[in-house]
């Protein structure tokens, strides 16, 4: 296993490239609360963005590829890895979802292959799981909580149907390469024993291999071994862990006090475009304590300029005082029902471009400044539009969920990226209340 000297530098330690912003943001989170300074990038970043890196251990660029095609995933992933190299970084983290959210074309297996091949790696680790957010592997098989990922409520997602627990077999029928498992029985032995696991695979030619990760103390054998490799795959509970890795090799000491809180006034909105099982009970428990408008698909497919006027009339009205609460979250049955008679893209598109054009006037008209948004591609869709390039991460509502604050963009404005499957049913009115 080839592994990286350790030379203190003055580059970013880390480089990271997350394939959805939700995702980026939590990763962030993590190393913010290892006690890393941490920026994060939005989209395939301009040249002059690069400027804001300086000072900071870690930088996270937040793509939007997790529901592209596999090579347009490939190629954007490529583009960001160049600039992270060429910026001077070392070490290269590619963060996907704790539930491994892909399909038997990718994008996992195809964007860690080729970012593989060309930082002439020969073999690295696929760590998903986030115990803290109940995200655990055993015997490469993924966790939600009690629930195997299959059975988790991940069968169901809207645009990546998770109906296979085994990572294994997941990660094979999207990659060219073998798969190999590192067991958490080896794992247990710490990191000399998992050094030598790996040794083992990569004879036998096992590139890929599956992290089990029970708990925490897994994470942390885990990063002391990825430490040293110049490409570490997984979600963001290995990120936890990673600064403290560094630390031990002399390449970063810990500077931050994690995520200070800002002060940001303005009106509060939440946009739900998630139908997680966690979403749906969200909106359900803040409905009785907010101005709820749910979107009427149907309509919004048919004339999604009238029903963003329409929403807008509505939330003229609305007292400035109550959060204004818009959503599509609905259950299986109802999105299946949809997908079937519209077809999944073109629903996602749809609702992803009105959620993004709602969210405009919302914040140029109406004056909100505090946005909570509900999913990966909802919150990737509304943070786009809305030109947003550079967030700082600031205090934490709940694991793998940060209040953060936008860089460089005016008016500045407070964004919850949430998870679809992240927080408990109060989540939307804990985040608010962070702000007194
Ligand atoms: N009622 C609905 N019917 C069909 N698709 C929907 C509905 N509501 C939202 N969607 C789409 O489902 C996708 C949810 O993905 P995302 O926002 O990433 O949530 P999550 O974080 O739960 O994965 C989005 O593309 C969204 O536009
Ligand atoms: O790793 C995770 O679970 C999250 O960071 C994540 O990637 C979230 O994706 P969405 O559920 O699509 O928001």
């Amino acid at each position: 296993m080839a592994v990286l000297p350790h030379t203190r530098r003055r580059s970013p330690v880390l480089g990271c490239l997350a394939d959805d912003v939700t995702g980026a943001t939590d990763l962030a989170l993590n190393l913010v609360q290892g006690g890393m300074r941490v920026v994060q990038l939005l989209g395939i970043p301009e040249p002059s963005a690069w400027a804001r890196v300086e000072g900071f251990d870690a930088v996270v660029v937040a793509l939007k590829t997790r529901s592209v095609t596999a090579s347009v995933s490939v190629q954007q992933s490529l583009a960001v890895l160049d600039q992270l190299l060429t910026a001077g970084i070392e070490r290269i983290y590619f963060k996907y979802c704790s539930t491994f959210d892909s399909t038997d074309e990718g994008n996992i297996g195809p964007v860690a292959e080729a970012l593989m091949e060309r930082l002439a790696c020969d073999q690295t680790i696929f760590c998903p799981a986030f115990p803290d957010a109940g995200r655990t592997v055993y015997q490469g098989h993924l966790f939600v909580g009690d629930k195997l990922l299959h059975e988790s409520g991940m069968q169901h997602h809207p645009l990546n149907p998770m109906t296979d627990a085994n990572l294994v077999r997941v990660l094979r029928k999207q990659t060219h390469g073998e798969v190999g498992l590192l067991p958490a029985g080896v794992i247990d032995n710490g990191a000399a024993a998992i050094t030598e696991h790996l040794d083992q695979l990569q004879k036998r030619g096992l590139k890929l291999v599956i992290a089990d990760t029970c708990r925490p103390p897994h994470l942390e054998s885990l990063a002391a071994v990825a430490a040293d490799l110049p490409l570490v795959t997984g979600g963001s509970g290995l990120g936890r862990f990673l600064p403290a890795a560094y630390q031990t090799r002399g390449l970063w000491g810990p500077v931050g006090d994690g995520g200070q809180a800002f002060a940001i006034d303005g009106r509060s909105a939440i946009i739900a475009g998630s139908c997680s099982p966690a979403t749906q009970a969200q909106v359900r428990w803040m409905k009785r304590r907010s101005a709820c408008w749910e979107v009427d698909v149907e309509a919004v497919l048919a004339d999604p300029e009238m029903q963003v006027r329409k929403l807008f009339d509505w939330a003229t009205n609305v007292s400035a005082e109550l959060p204004l609460m818009i959503t599509s979250s609905a259950s299986p049955e109802h999105v299946e029902r949809l997908q079937q008679r519209f077809g999944r893209e073109n629903v996602a598109t749809a609702l992803e471009r009105f959620f993004a054009l709602v969210a405009v006037l919302l914040v140029e008209r109406l004056s909100v400044r505090r946005l909570v948004l509900a999913g990966g591609e909802t919150s990737g869709a509304v943070a786009d539009r809305l030109g947003v390039r550079v967030l700082e991460i600031g205090p934490e509502i709940c694991p793998g969920v940060p209040w953060t604050q936008t860089l460089g963009s005016d008016p500045p404005l407070a964004l919850a990226l949430k998870s679809g499957n992240f927080g408990g049913e109060d989540f939307f009115q804990a985040a608010l209340e962070q702000f007194g």
